[in-house]
């Protein structure tokens, strides 16, 4: 049975950020997620998971300025600094969770460029070597263009074809299904292709980015085909509750309570 976290940057809203783990904890979620906790000392994002119980399945690499409509800088090759401040900002975090997975982001470039690719393959390969001692592992995630127009990683092929290059061993594939039916479609035939290279899965229904409850996607039908794939990691639910969170978990309710 698929392990879900609750992504407290989108579900909870009403109420503060610090006091979502506790509202999710509430709501039978025993994991979470989160964009960016970097607005919080991390030893205050700590102690609330750890009060609540519950464990941290993942959150994103700082982006650079989001407001500012920034996605990250992987590859932006005159951001290498940048890139590599991210990291140290993320380690205490990583390390006040107890996270094993982190989202390196790509941000707004143009993959047909020769730079871009080097400037990416590079951050990829830095951020992974800076991790892997601490035992945490890279994913990498495909965004679909309508969301984030001109985003560099907007392909789940070429993500796979990068993964398999470098064959870093905590280099993985952050397989949002909500991006992958919009980009691509065909979910349940990709999920069996790169399965082997998976380190987290996201949903949201399509075309809403609503509750994972209907829509163009039968969710029952992928969860029980996560667990037919033997999928041993976190289903991140990364979407925009249509109204109160709490009123819209309907769809969790044969799941909550299950154990990391
Ligand atoms: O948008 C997404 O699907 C990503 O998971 C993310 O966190 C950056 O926006
Ligand atoms: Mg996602």
């Amino acid at each position: 049975m698929p392990r879900f976290a609750a992504n407290l940057s989108m579900m909870f809203t009403e109420v503060p950020f610090l006091d979502r783990f506790d509202a999710a904890a509430q709501a039978g979620f025993t994991a979470v997620e989160f964009l960016f906790p970097y607005e919080h000392p991390a030893e205050a994002v700590g102690e609330r998971l750890k009060r609540n119980g519950l464990t941290q399945a993942l959150f994103n690499l700082p982006p650079g300025d989001w407001n500012a409509g920034e996605k990250g800088f992987a590859a932006l090759p005159a951001r290498f600094a940048d890139l590599k401040a991210s990291l140290e900002t993320a380690l205490p975090y990583a390390k006040a969770t107890g996270v094993k997975r982190l989202h390196l982001m790509a941000g707004i470039a143009n993959r047909g460029e020769r730079v871009a690719i080097e400037a990416f393959y590079k951050s990829v390969a830095w951020a992974a070597e800076f991790f892997g001692p601490h035992g945490i592992d890279i994913v990498l995630e495909p965004i679909n263009s309508r969301n984030v127009p001109g985003y560099f990683l907007n392909d789940f092929g070429f993500a796979r074809d990068l993964i398999h290059e470098l064959r870093l061993p905590n280099l993985k594939l952050q397989f949002d299904i909500y991006h992958c039916q919009i980009i691509h479609g065909d979910v349940t035939m990709r999920l069996r292709e790169m399965m082997p290279i998976i380190g987290h899965v996201q949903i949201a229904s399509i075309p809403s980015r609503n509750e994972p409850d209907g829509e163009e996607l039968n969710y029952p039908f992928l969860f029980a085909e996560l667990d037919r794939l033997g999928y041993a990691g976190f289903v991140g639910c990364e979407y925009n509750p249509r109204g109160k969170t709490t009123d819209g978990l309907a769809w969790f309710k044969p799941y909550a309570g299950v154990k990391p």
